[in-house]
């Protein structure tokens, strides 16, 4: 749906973006992932729209005009509003910057505001809301046009545990109707909603692909061990068995080069006659790919 070639943003001599590429397919849930600084919000501005890339280019397939805006919709890390306005001015103001036909306004205000849970309070003043509310008015903002890909910077990171579940919730609902792209710190909310990861470091794009790949290339599948009685030397000579470090006679941490072969082993160990204690496998969490990919 969208060709990101080469884009790049230069603030006098530092690259906050250095020539990063990729594309957005259509449907997608995309997550942008990277540490303070990594030039998340910038690579996000740029593709919104809001700020202007020093080189490189995004292209919408078969999209002829330039300004592309129409096809997106942005929810920016810190979302401003009038407090004295009403959610539903605000969404009114917001409909008419972004040119929804004035037939279909009012019906696409009440809409949004029942699907973000804002109706019972759309006529009371936004400077009374909490951060939760403010964030998910936010996002009927950016949905009110229907956009064809949907932009969140950092849109749990500010809220607390109820709110963070509502939107990532809201988030979850919209994957079926628009492509989302949306930067965040925190790997389990990626994990939770995206089937696909973009990690950022220092302006440079570190992995793009599917969360399925990046665990199939970081997994490293561990079996922690534990005997009754001394383990012996077996576990060395099976074929499957990549590395053994023992913590004592009686505890080992295996590393398997054969992630299908944890029955095998664990048949072998019951073979050897020896009496297991714990058997516990260690799977690498996204967290750990993350640390993989920042630090290659
Ligand atoms: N207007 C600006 N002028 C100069 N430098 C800037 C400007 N905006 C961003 N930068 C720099 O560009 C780099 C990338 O910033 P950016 O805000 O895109 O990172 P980020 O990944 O979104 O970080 P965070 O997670 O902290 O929001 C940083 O080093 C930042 O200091």
């Amino acid at each position: 749906m969208v060709s990101i070639n080469g884009l790049s943003k230069t603030y006098k001599e530092h690259k906050a973006v250095n020539s990063i590429s990729f594309d957005i397919e259509k449907g997608r849930c995309i997550a942008l992932l990277g540490p303070n600084g990594a030039g998340k919000t910038t690579t996000l501005q740029m593709l919104a729209g809001l700020l202007t890339p020093t080189s490189g280019s995004i292209e919408f397939a078969g999209y002829e005009k330039k300004d592309y805006r129409p096809l997106i919709g942005f929810l920016p890390q810190h979302p401003s509003f009038f407090n004295w306005m009403t959610p539903r001015e605000f969404l009114q103001f917001a409909g008419e910057l972004s040119d929804v036909p004035k037939k279909q306004l009012n019906a696409r205000i009440e809409e949004t505001l029942a699907f973000v849970s804002l109706q019972d309070v759309k006529n009371k003043k936004i400077g009374g809301f909490s951060g939760g509310m403010k964030q998910r008015l936010g996002l009927a903002q950016a949905l009110l046009h229907e956009p064809e890909l949907l932009i969140l910077d950092e849109p749990v990171s500010a809220l607390d545990p109820t709110g963070r579940r509502d939107v990532l919730e809201l988030i979850d609902q919209l994957k079926s109707k628009m492509t989302i792209l949306f930067s965040t710190h925190i790997l389990h909310d990626a994990e939770q909603v995206c089937e696909e990861i973009l990690m950022l470091k220092d302006g440079e794009l570190k992995w793009n692909g599917t969360l399925e790949a990046l665990k199939v290339e970081f997994d490293s599948l561990a079996i922690k061990l534990q005997t009754q009685e001394p383990i012996g030397t077996f576990l060395e000579q099976l074929d499957y068995v990549e590395d053994v470090k023992y913590n004592d006679l009686t505890t080992a941490t295996i590393a398997l080069s054969d992630l299908s072969k944890t029955n095998e082993l664990l048949q072998e160990i019951i073979r050897q006659n020896t009496t297991l204690v714990h058997y516990e496998m260690l799977q690498d969490s996204l967290e750990d790919a993350y640390m993989k990919v920042m630090e290659r």
